[in-house]
């Protein structure tokens, strides 16, 4: 095998959580009389982190309005701490890859743009059957993916060089981020994202499910 570890990204790659986050966000802005979004466009507001997601969901003439997308950031964690879990699920699939994964002795790392605390919270919760090397969510002092500085982070921690590496993740963002690390971007088809997104940034390998990433490594 060439690679030695494999870094996941958690939102639409690992867990199906964008019923939770669409509905939290939809009560926060009905909360403040601002129009709501249909849970398909959120596929295109999620992965860009909490803030990211907040400007993108309100009206545009309100967007840069740093004072309102604070407040309504501090109500969305608030009440997201209480809903995360509603809904969000590990995609079919998932469990039997990270069975398989267990037994191969790769290192395994985790890194989201969520904020670091419910990213934790929903891997320790929802993938506590598996060891993780390194779970890594949006911190302080660190840059949002497509920055490279978290996987690099990552890479290092794991004695790894990018090369040795496998990035999966369902987004431009991911793949960028892949890209940026020196990393081989794997595309997840079950994400939020087109095949046609991932294809236009770069991804270097297409998963159609969980089960392809392990012929992909079994190769
Ligand atoms: O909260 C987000 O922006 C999505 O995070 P992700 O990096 O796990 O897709």
């Amino acid at each position: 095998m060439i690679f030695k570890a494999v870094i996941f990204d958690l939102d639409g790659t690992l867990l199906d959580s964008l019923q939770d986050l669409a509905e939290t966000l939809n009560t926060v802005l009905s909360l403040h009389g601002l129009p709501v979004h249909e849970l398909n466009e959120y596929r295109l507001l999620v992965g860009y982190g909490m803030q990211e997601l907040v400007r993108k969901a309100v009206p545009e003439k309100l967007n840069s309005d740093d004072a309102l997308i604070d407040t309504l950031l501090g109500e969305m964690k608030e009440k997201y701490s209480r809903t995360w879990k509603n809904n969000t699920r590990p995609y079919p699939g998932i469990a039997e890859l990270l069975d398989w994964l267990a037994r191969t002795g790769l290192k395994k790392g985790i890194l989201s743009n969520k904020p670091d605390e419910f990213t934790k919270l929903c891997v320790e919760t929802l993938l506590s059957s598996w060891q993780f090397d390194l779970v890594m969510g949006h911190h302080e002092g660190i840059r949002h993916k497509p920055d490279p500085e978290g996987a690099l982070q990552i890479a290092a921690t794991f004695g790894c060089s990018p090369e040795e590496i496998l990035y999966i993740g369902d987004s431009s963002v991911d793949m960028q981020t892949a890209k940026a690390a020196g990393m081989f971007p794997l595309g997840v088809l079950w994400g939020f994202r087109s095949e046609e997104e991932l294809r236009n940034h770069g991804a270097g390998a297409l998963a159609k499910v969980p089960d392809d990433i392990r012929k992909y490594l079994s190769r």
